[in-house]
Parts: structure tokens; sequence; C-alpha cells
């Protein structure tokens, strides 16, 4: 008798939801990405999307500070999001947005973009359709996914670390003399920080229900392990009370 073995290099969960949330620099996006090629789920990077509308704001002459003008152009670029987490993809009206999308201009302005709420019903409405679809299951990462986008979602992490801690790592992705100034990229992160977690809508926060990990002390390949072996428990969960 033949018997055929599922080679996943993990136990693959069947289309296991997880929201994984928390400030910048704590390792949402590199752990959501191992985690989901680990178990061979989809991936979707929530903040790419917030950073591709603001992208279009200032490529179309759009003042991001101005709430109304914002709010009125919200619907108009076409942004699609590539969810295989080893070539994650991001484009906006049919050009590839990966680049310009992390550079500073944009850092600096989109926290004022996302704090409009049309750009926040859009987006939300936009990854809800993605996670949905997701057959083998997705790994979404964000601000407000556990809270918000995906409150059902089968396991929510909130990652945190110190501003300490979240500073280096970023100016350890800088060049020139960004990369030198710790001082000026940590006092930059607490700023966009403090505007995510105070905006009125869908704010930067921890569900009631997360598992909160502190990444200070801890390497990637800890906080992917650790991960990796929630979403295994709360997959085995899931199928308990499918
Ligand atoms: N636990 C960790 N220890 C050291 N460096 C880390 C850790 N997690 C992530 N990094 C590095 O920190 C930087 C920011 O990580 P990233 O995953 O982009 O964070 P976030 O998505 O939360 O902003 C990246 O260069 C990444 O390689
Ligand atoms: N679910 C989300 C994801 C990102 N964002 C916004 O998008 C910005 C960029 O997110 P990001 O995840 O790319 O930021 P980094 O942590 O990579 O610096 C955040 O500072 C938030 O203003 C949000 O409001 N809600």
């Amino acid at each position: 008798m033949f018997v055929t073995v599922e080679t996943a290099a993990r136990t693959a969960p069947a289309a296991v939801i997880v929201a994984i949330d928390g400030p910048s620099g704590t390792g949402k996006s590199s752990t959501s990405k191992a985690v989901a090629a680990q178990l061979g789920l989809q991936y979707l990077d929530t903040g790419a999307q917030y950073r591709a509308i603001t992208w279009w704001m200032l490529n179309n002459g759009i003042d991001v500070h101005d709430a109304e003008a914002v709010a009125a152009a919200a619907d108009k670029p076409a942004i699609i999001s590539g969810t295989d987490p080893r070539t994650p993809t991001i484009t906006v009206d049919g050009a590839d947005a990966s680049g310009p999308i992390r550079t500073q201009q944009v850092t600096s302005a989109v926290s004022a973009v996302s704090a409009v709420p049309e750009v926040r019903a859009r987006l939300t409405e936009l990854q809800r359709t993605i996670a949905r679809s997701a057959e083998r299951g997705v790994v979404v990462e964000g601000r407000d996914i556990g809270t918000t986008v995906l409150p059902d979602a089968d396991l929510k992490v909130f990652l945190t670390a110190s501003a300490e801690a979240r500073a280096a790592r970023r100016s350890g992705e800088l060049t020139g003399k960004e990369a030198t100034d710790l001082a000026a990229t940590r006092e930059a992160l607490v700023k966009r920080d403090a505007a995510d977690s105070g905006r009125k809508t869908s704010p930067l926060a921890k569900a009631a229900d997360a598992d909160e990990v502190d990444t200070t002390e801890l390497t990637l390949e800890q906080v992917v392990e650790c991960v990796v072996t929630l979403v295994e428990k709360a997959a085995r969960r899931a199928g308990q009370t499918a």
C-alpha cells in the first residue's frame, strides 16, 4: 500500500488566519514573511498598502495634511498586493511601488494619510477581501489587524521592543548620514508611533486577546520559532472547534 505524505516544512495549518500587529521596528514584516513561508501561508503587508496610497497622493500633488483632499482621492489609485511571502509585491496603477514606498518622504507622510477614515475604510475592505480569499491561510501584519480588520483571526500576536532596539534595527537598514544618526531615527520612530496610537480611527493597539511578544532581547529566529509554535497551537484549536 502506498501512503502519500505532505512534505511541507512544518505542519501546514488549513486556512489559518494570523494577525500580527505592533509599532515600527518590532519585527512584524520579517517575522510574518518567515512564518508564512515556513507554514505555506500567504502574507499581506498592510503597511505597504498605506505607504502605496501615500506615495500616490504625493505624486498627484495632494497635500497629505489636508484630510478632505486625501479623503476625496482615497478611492482613486488601484493598489494590488502580491501575497507570496518569498516575493511580496505591490503595484499602484500598474507600476511597481516596492522601492518608492520606502523613501523617507513617504515614511514621514504616511501617518497623516493613514489617519483619514476614508483611506482606512477603503484599505480595510481590500485587506478583508484578500484575507477571505487566501485559500491556504494568511499572515496579515499591520497596526489594527487584530482589533479592526480581522477581529476573528485564529491567532493575534502583538510584537513590542524597546525604542532603543527598534531605532538600532531601523538605522541598520539606512545608509549614509541617516544610518549614523541614531537619535534622529529614534525620535522619528517615537513620533510616528504616537501619531499611529493617538489617531481616532482604528489606532495602533493591542487586541485584548492578543499574545504579546517582547522581541527586544530575542533574535529574529527566536521570534519566528515562537510565532510558528503559537500558529500551530491556534490551528489545532481551530481544528477542534470547526
Ligand atoms: N528580533 C530581532 N533582532 C534583531 N533584528 C531584528 C529582529 N527582528 C527584526 N529585525 C530587523 O529589524 C529591522 C526591522 O524589522 P521589520 O521586520 O521591518 O519590523 P517592522 O515590520 O515591525 O517595522 C529589519 O532590518 C529586521 O531584519
Ligand atoms: N494596518 C496598518 C498598517 C500600517 N499603517 C500605517 O502605515 C505606516 C507604515 O507602516 P509600516 O508597517 O510600513 O511601517 P514600518 O513598521 O515598516 O516602519 C504606519 O506608521 C501607519 O501609519 C496603519 O495605519 N495601519
